[in-house]
C-alpha cells in the first residue's frame, strides 16, 4: 500500500461534540488514516459533520473545497449512526448511485490496544462490526462522479425551473411597469367574463389614460415621461386589491379589472385613486411634476361581450376627456 502522507488534509475538529470515541479516534490521527487509504476517502465524526478527506478526493471532486459538495453527498447520513442507520445509508447511496454502493466501514475503537494504522486501513477495506468512534466513507469515484453528476443535473434543472418561470412571467409583463400586460388582461377577462356569471358576481372594466401626457415627454423628455408611466402604475396597483387585475394596455394607458365588484363600488375605486395620482410627484430636473387621468368604465352586466364593454368604457372614457379631464365617467346604459 502507498504511504500517501504529505498528501491528507489535516484534520480539523471544530466540533463542539467532544466524547471520548471521538477523542479516541482523533488520537489515531485521522490525517494519518486517511494518507494511507489509496481510494478518495472522507472522515466523518458520529454526527456525520466531516473532519477530513484526502487528496485523492480533491482530484475526484474539483470543488471540494465547497462544503456543500461534500455535505450535499451525505444528506443521507444520520445523527445517530449504529448499524442500521449505516446499512439504510448504503442502501439508500447505493439505489442512488445506480450499481455503485457505497463502502461504510466503522473504525474501530475503545479495544484495550490500538491498532497501528496498516492494520487500521486494512479494517476499513473489511468492514468489521465493534462499535464506531469515527466513520470512513470510502468513496468509489464512479460514486463521486455520479454523485457530482446529480449535483450538476439537480442545479440544471433548478436553473432551468427558474428560467422557465421567468420566461412565463415575462410573456405576461409589462416590462416597464411591472403590470400585467395586454395578453394577460385579455385573457383574464375572456376567462372571468364566462365564470362571472355563473357565480352570480359582477366585474367593472376600467380605462386610464394620463391627461396631456405628450406634454411631459416633450417638456421633460422621455425618461421623465417613462418615470410618470411607473409612478402612475404603481398608484393604481396599490389602490386595487389582490383579485383585481391591473394591466398597461399601451403607451400611456391602462386597463384595471374589478372582480366581484358593483359600479357603486367601482366608484369607491375610481375616487380614491384619482386623489392618489393628484398626490403623485415624479422627479425632473426642475423638481417634480403632477398629473391627472380621465377614465371610463363599464360592467360587464351592462355589456354584451368582453369587446363590446371594452368599447364602452372606451367611449366614456374619451367623454371624460372631452369634458375636460382628471375625472372619470360611466359608460351609458
Ligand atoms: N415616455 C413614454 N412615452 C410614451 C410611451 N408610450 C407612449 N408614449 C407617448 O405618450 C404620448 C401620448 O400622447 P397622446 O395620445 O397625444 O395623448 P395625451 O398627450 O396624453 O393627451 P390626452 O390623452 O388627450 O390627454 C405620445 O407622445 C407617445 O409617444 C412610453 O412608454 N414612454
Amino acid at each position: 500500500m502507498s504511504t500517501l502522507a504529505s498528501s491528507s488534509v489535516p484534520f480539523e475538529s471544530t466540533d463542539e461534540n467532544t466524547d471520548t470515541q471521538q477523542a479516541d479516534t482523533s488520537k489515531l490521527g485521522i490525517a494519518s488514516i486517511l494518507a494511507n487509504v489509496t481510494e478518495a476517502a472522507v472522515v466523518t465524526n458520529l454526527s456525520g459533520k466531516i473532519v477530513g478527506y484526502n487528496r485523492q478526493l480533491n482530484d475526484v471532486v474539483p470543488h471540494i473545497h465547497d462544503a456543500h459538495c461534500i455535505t450535499d453527498l451525505f444528506t443521507l447520513s444520520s445523527k445517530s449512526l449504529n448499524t442500521t442507520c449505516l446499512t439504510n445509508i448504503g442502501d439508500t447511496v447505493g439505489r442512488r448511485s445506480g450499481s455503485f454502493p457505497i463502502q461504510l466501514t466503522r473504525i474501530h475503537t475503545g479495544a484495550e490496544s490500538q491498532p497501528s494504522i496498516p492494520t487500521f486501513v486494512s479494517m476499513l477495506r473489511a468492514p468489521d462490526t465493534r462499535l464506531p468512534a469515527a466513520l470512513l466513507y470510502k468513496l468509489d469515484e464512479h460514486i463521486l462522479r455520479f454523485s457530482m453528476r446529480l449535483r450538476q443535473i439537480h442545479i440544471a434543472k433548478k436553473e432551468h425551473a427558474r428560467y422557465a418561470k421567468q420566461a412565463t412571467l415575462n410573456a405576461i409583463t409589462d416590462p416597464l411597469t411591472g403590470l400585467k400586460n395586454r395578453r394577460f388582461v385579455q385573457s383574464f377577462m375572456d376567462l372571468q367574463w364566462h365564470g362571472q356569471f355563473r357565480k352570480g358576481e359582477d366585474s367593472v372594466l376600467i380605462l386610464f389614460d394620463i391627461d396631456h401626457f405628450k406634454q411631459i415627454n416633450d417638456t421633460h423628455g422621455h425618461p421623465v415621461g417613462d418615470e410618470a408611466i411607473k409612478v402612475f402604475a404603481d398608484c393604481l396597483l396599490s389602490q386595487a386589491r389582490p383579485t383585481d387585475v391591473v394591466g398597461r394596455w399601451g403607451g400611456e394607458e391602462f386597463i384595471v379589472l374589478l372582480t366581484n365588484c358593483s359600479c357603486e363600488q367601482a366608484r369607491v375605486y375610481l375616487e380614491r385613486v384619482m386623489t392618489h395620482i393628484r398626490l403623485l410627484k415624479v422627479p425632473c430636473d426642475q423638481g417634480h411634476i403632477s398629473m391627472t387621468a380621465s377614465a371610463g368604465y363599464c360592467a360587464f352586466s351592462q355589456a354584451k361581450s368582453v369587446e363590446h364593454s371594452f368599447t364602452q368604457a372606451d367611449t366614456a372614457l374619451y367623454a371624460a376627456k372631452s369634458n375636460g379631464r382628471d375625472r372619470y365617467k360611466k359608460a351609458s346604459a
